[in-house]
């Protein structure tokens, strides 16, 4: 358990700008030397100027709200218990991020890349491939939910060619394992924080990610709190227009540990209003195996984490995260 102590101001994740990055080399030099540096301090930052319109952001975050909405009999129809795939809705306390905290004072629906149940990678068991679960009686928001999952997908590979480039390799260094990535959406709603929090009861607990990089859109309610390198824990605050983007373990392998993959934590802030925010995970394809950057020095804390693929190190720390829930909290 990480017990609880409150934040100080945001002052150490810096703002990225990406609207050169899709056009000139120039600024992607710029970006990756921005991304090295917080990749290194805190492993997050916020991206601006990424070019996803902004009606399809806001919708994203009503089709978020509606969902949340429905009847508790609408939300366990596609309860998370109905898929062997991680797909699905979970109520509040259904998951531990922090081993030894209470659980998870929030509820999620999650969808990832839809495969049929005859897709090869289905077939042969993959760890975490198959198909979506979705609501009946919501017009439109599968057709949202993919717009969004597509367009999280580009900004996905674009960040993940910069994030090569931060360690001198190429834009394209990943392009093997970025043909069929994966990429859960995971709609999340954060209650009122109860106020007596002695057991360290939070949205979510301290964690850091597990896959390559995260893509977060917040509402307008502040709630995600990151340690810095200093040990401090502080505001991640929503700045409009933005996707904060934080590195996961899979990134931190990847350099042998020169980037972190960094402790977060969300705590709502608002007394008396729900928090809403939805979580992209993107991710190489299943089977890539994420070797170390050859630009990076060997370390031997990584290198018996090597063999595993994606699919299977992803597929571990959810069952551990959920384990600790117990048996009989969806
Ligand atoms: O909701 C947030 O602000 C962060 C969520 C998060 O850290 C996660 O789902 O991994
Ligand atoms: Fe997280």
């Amino acid at each position: 358990m990480i017990p609880y102590t409150p934040p100080r101001a945001a002052k150490d994740i810096p703002v990225i700008d990406l609207t050169g990055t899709f056009v000139s080399d120039d600024a992607r030099e710029d970006a990756a030397r921005l991304i090295h540096r917080a990749c290194r301090e805190t492993g997050f930052f916020y991206v601006s100027g990424h070019g996803i319109d902004p009606l399809l952001v806001e919708s994203q975050l009503a089709a978020a709200r509606r969902f949340f909405a429905q009847s508790d009999e609408a939300k366990q129809a596609v309860s998370k218990a109905h898929s062997p795939h991680w797909r699905g809705y979970e109520g509040v306390g259904a998951q531990v991020l922090d081993a030894g905290s209470a659980a998870d004072h929030k509820e999620s629906f999650a969808i990832a890349i839809d495969l049929a149940e005859d897709d090869p990678l289905v077939v042969a068991g993959v760890p975490g491939q198959g198909p979506n679960l979705w609501p009946e009686h919501l017009p439109g928001f599968r057709e949202q939910l993919l717009a969004y999952q597509g367009a999280m997908i580009d900004l996905g590979r674009h960040l993940m060619g910069l994030i090569a480039m931060s360690v001198d390799l190429d834009y394209g260094y990943f392009a093997a394992g970025l043909d069929q990535p994966q990429c859960g959406v995971r709609l999340l709603r954060y209650p009122p924080q109860p106020q007596d929090s002695a057991d360290n009861v939070l949205g979510a607990g301290a964690h850091s990610d597990w896959g390559s990089i995260t893509i977060l859109l917040q509402d307008g309610k502040a709630g995600l709190e990151v340690r810095n390198a200093a040990g401090d824990w502080i505001l991640a605050t929503p700045i409009p227009g933005t996707f904060v983007i934080n590195i996961g373990q899979m990134v931190e392998r990847f350099t042998a540990g020169i980037y972190r993959a960094n402790l977060h934590r969300v705590r709502n802030g608002s007394p008396d209003a729900a928090r809403y925010s939805i979580a992209s995970f993107f991710e190489l394809e299943p089977l890539y195996r994420m070797g170390r950057a050859p630009s990076c020095p060997p370390d031997r804390a990584y290198e018996a984490l090597a063999d595993l693929t994606v699919s299977e190190h992803i597929d571990q720390m959810a069952r551990a995260s959920y384990a600790d829930a117990g048996a009989d909290q969806q």
